[in-house]
Parts: C-alpha cells; sequence; structure tokens
C-alpha cells in the first residue's frame, strides 16, 4: 500500500477532530542531513500511531518537530488548529506544554523522589518562582500534590511516590516519566522509543498504559518503535518512516512482508532485534 492521500483521509475519518497537520514538511539539519522529507499527514484523535523504520529514517527528528524541540526547515505544522511551524517564546512554552513526550532515557530528576518528579509536570502551571532555598513540594498547592498523586495511581506506582527515583527499575522510571507527562495535562503524547531499554515485561505494561492513556483520554499517541512486533499489536495506524519521507500508512494487516523489506531495505535485522523476539517468546 503506497501512502494515503490526505484529502482521501480526511473524507474517511471527517468526523473525528485533526490533532497534527503536517503539509509538505521538512527538515534539514545545518549539517546537510535531510532528516524529515516533504511529508503530508492528518493525524486525529483517534489515532494510536506506531512509527517504523530503521535507524536514521528519521522517527526522532518528526517527533520533535510536533513539541517544536526543533523547528522544521520547510512546510507547515498545524496543532490543535493552530499554525506552530515557527512559533517562539511564549506560544512555544504553550506548545511545550500541550504535547507531551517520553523519551528511552526517561530524564528523570535522579535525586529527587517520585513525586517530586511527577510535580514537575505541573511546573508550567505554576507561577509562583522556584528558587534554590525552596524546595520544590513547597511552591505546589494541596490540588497540585493530589493531581500528581492522581497521575501516579494511573500508571500503577502511587506506593513509590516517596523513594528516590534512581532506586527505581527501568520500567518504573518510565512510568514516572509518564506520570510526569500526565500532569502536564497533554492533548497530544509523544514517545520516542519508549521500550527500547526495558525488559519484556516492563515494555508491555508501559505498551499497556500508553494504549490506556489513548483510550480513556481521547488523545493522539504517537509512539516510535524499532521493532514490528509492538507496533503491530498497539498501532491502530502504522507509520513507515525511510530517508526523512512516509513509505507505509496503514494498519497491521496492511503492513505485509514486503511493506515491512521496503520499510527496512538492508536493516531488516533491525525490525525483528533481539529484544523483540524474547517479546515474543515471553507473551
Ligand atoms: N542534531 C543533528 N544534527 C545533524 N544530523 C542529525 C541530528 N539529529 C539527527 N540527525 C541525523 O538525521 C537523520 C535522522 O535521525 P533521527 O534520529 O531522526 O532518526 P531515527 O529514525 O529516530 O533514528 P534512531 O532510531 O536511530 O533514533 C540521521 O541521519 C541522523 O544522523
Amino acid at each position: 500500500m503506497g501512502v494515503r492521500n490526505i484529502n482521501s483521509l480526511r473524507q474517511n475519518t471527517s468526523d473525528i477532530v485533526s490533532a497534527i497537520i503536517t503539509d509538505k514538511l521538512s527538515m534539514v539539519y545545518p549539517n546537510g542531513t535531510k532528516a524529515v522529507d516533504n511529508v503530508s499527514l492528518d493525524i486525529k484523535n483517534g489515532d494510536f500511531i506506531s512509527i517504523i523504520g530503521s535507524s536514521g529514517a528519521g522517527k526522532s527528528s518528526f517527533l520533535r518537530i510536533f513539541n517544536r524541540l526543533i523547528k522544521p526547515t520547510s512546510g507547515t505544522v498545524t496543532l490543535l488548529g493552530e499554525d506552530i511551524t515557527s512559533v517562539n517564546g511564549r506560544k512555544k512554552t504553550g506548545v511545550r506544554r500541550k504535547v507531551g513526550m517520553i523519551f528511552q532515557q526517561f530524564h528523570l530528576v535522579r535525586r529527587l523522589s517520585v513525586i517530586q518528579n511527577v510535580l514537575v509536570g505541573r511546573l508550567r502551571f505554576n507561577s509562583t518562582p522556584c528558587s534554590k532555598t525552596k524546595s520544590l513540594c513547597s511552591i505546589f498547592n494541596n490540588e497540585d500534590k493530589e493531581f500528581a498523586f492522581d497521575c501516579l495511581k494511573q500508571v500503577g506506582i502511587a506506593h513509590l511516590a516517596f523513594h528516590r527515583a534512581d532506586t527505581l527499575s527501568g520500567g518504573q522510571q518510565q512510568r514516572v516519566a509518564i506520570a510526569r507527562t500526565l500532569a502536564q495535562e497533554p492533548e497530544i503524547f509523544l514517545a520516542d522509543e519508549p521500550i527500547a531499554s526495558l525488559d519484556p515485561h516492563s515494555a508491555e505494561v508501559v505498551m499497556d498504559i500508553l494504549l490506556k492513556i489513548h483510550e480513556t483520554r481521547n488523545i493522539p499517541v504517537l509512539v516510535n518503535i524499532h521493532h514490528i512486533d509492538f507496533a503491530r499489536r498497539y498501532g491502530k495506524r502504522i507509520l513507515g518512516m525511510k530517508q526523512g519521507g512516509i513509505v507505509f500508512d496503514g494498519t497491521s494487516t496492511d503492513l505485509t512482508e514486503d511493506e515491512v523489506t521496503n520499510i527496512y531495505g538492508a536493516k531488516i535485522n533491525e525490525a525483528f532485534g533481539e529484544e523483540c523476539l524474547m517479546v515474543a517468546n515471553y507473551v
């Protein structure tokens, strides 16, 4: 199957709200590397998307444009009805609040407790200046603290709230990162290789949580995943990236072996890596 035409997609799903629309989006790094190449897509609130592709295909760069961690070099991105292609300052901060993101390497403050890490997600709702002499918890009101606890409950680790972040397992730390993202009340959820460092069981727990977030909040979730089995199992829609372009846009049923071979080319082994085989044996 080829890339779906943006207009036909709009017609098919006209009753569902667009969360992200990209039009001829490209990203060329200063050294000349074209990471994203002319991508036009319509992403709906009802989308749970697995993005697959070999290392260097452009998956991370593509996601990072949506919370404006990087600025595209041409084309446009419309996010929740607003053109965010070139926003700066407060508007860019507003985009970062609306678009939550987790990463392979959790990015927690290791020496802080779990609940303090989650409260970091509330910082953008809090106007109290955070000085070195004030502890992080003291600048938040009870409502924020209850909210943070509730986020931890949603990822099943409220009992670990007062543990130091660096005493947790990788899977637990990723759940803290998800809770911190929930605390910012995102309208779009991005996950860049969220399970790449996790054991098979933890990987499944994390993917189940992301799916639940999508279903209960009706927000789009876009997940970069290296391995095909997870992408197929969880993605309601799968995007295949190759050399910065989208070469596949369809369901797991549409994703034939030929499509997988086309997406990964000579790097086909990346699609069925060791971790993936471990998971396949485990489930
Ligand atoms: N800051 C940067 N400066 C220059 N080139 C970059 C930069 N970041 C990424 N690239 C290049 O852009 C291309 C796309 O990289 P990107 O990380 O987006 O791909 P990816 O599919 O996410 O890869 P991986 O799965 O290995 O993370 C690659 O060729 C990469 O080397």
